[in-house]
């Protein structure tokens, strides 16, 4: 039914190092030029993981040069996956934090495995860090204005209940049913018309992408000069040590 299904891979928990990002950019390119593909399924092969969102290990203890040649592929994604004619659905096998969740969102619609050990959002502010404007802009296009500045401020992990409920995601189904449920979903869609479904899209989402397009260059280098801040750097230390240290 020209339908593919796209599984992240990146062990151990789906993180989006500037190699993945490549080769995501890449692949969803070759889909999108490929006539007989319609929509994308999008999911993770890491058990109990859809993405631990942007590799913390390519914003931490860098060079200017390479924060801003990461950025510019985080961008680079975003707008592929943002402004797809292709119909996106994710199927969210698993924790979806950050840039895991900006995935999710790129997508028209979002089936999510009902296990509350997974958590979905923006939760940069956990980290020290700020969600940028076009994070912002595609969860306030999402979720509303209020339940985006209370999430954003508080750097809410939802669980998927609560996601349900704010409409981080649009339907919430048992864990093994999350693929077949993305696959009747992206068959309801499939039945619009191919035309008038992408120049709808293209109407609603047009101006979020183009608020991003006409300051990527100002925006790489936000970005470059904040996280080179030392008290940026010091915040990521933290978080990473965080991290390791849970497991001990
Ligand atoms: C202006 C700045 C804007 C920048 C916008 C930023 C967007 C982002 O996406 S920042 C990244 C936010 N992500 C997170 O906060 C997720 C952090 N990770 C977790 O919460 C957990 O790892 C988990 C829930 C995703 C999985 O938990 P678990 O299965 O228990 O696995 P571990 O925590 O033991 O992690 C294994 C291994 O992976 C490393 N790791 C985890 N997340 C990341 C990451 N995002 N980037 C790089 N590496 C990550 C973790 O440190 C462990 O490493 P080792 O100790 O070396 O095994």
């Amino acid at each position: 039914m020209g339908v593919a299904v796209m599984k992240l891979r990146n062990p151990p928990v789906n993180s989006l190092s500037l190699e993945c990002l490549t080769e995501f950019t890449i692949s969803l390119e070759k889909l999108e030029n490929d006539k007989s593909i319609r929509g994308v399924i999008l999911t993770s092969e890491c058990p109990g993981i859809f993405s631990a969102g942007l590799d913390l290990l390519e914003m931490y203890g860098r060079n200017p040069a390479h924060y801003a040649e990461y950025w510019k592929n985080v961008q680079e994604l975003w707008l592929r996956l943002y402004t797809s004619n292709m119909i996106l659905v994710s199927a969210i096998n698993g924790a979806s934090p950050a840039g895991g969740c900006l995935l999710a969102l790129c997508c028209d619609y979002r089936v999510m495995a009902d296990n509350p050990k997974y958590t979905i959002g923006l939760n940069e502010s956990l980290l020290g860090i700020v969600a940028p404007f076009w994070f912002k802009d595609m969860y306030v296009n999402t979720i509303g204005h209020r339940e985006a500045e209370r999430a954003l401020q508080l750097g809410t992990l939802f669980s998927p209940a609560e996601a349900l409920k704010v409409g981080v995601v649009d339907e919430v189904v048992p864990e093994d049913q999350v693929h077949s449920k993305a696959r009747s979903v992206m068959t309801k869609w499939l039945a619009i018309p191919d035309h008038s479904r992408q120049l709808t899209k293209n109407m609603m989402r047009k101006a979020t992408a183009d608020n991003l397009i006409k300051q990527r260059e100002a925006d790489i280098q936000n970005f470059t000069s904040f996280i080179s801040k030392d008290s940026i750097q010091k915040s990521l230390h933290m978080y990473l040590e965080k991290l390791k240290q849970k497991k001990g």
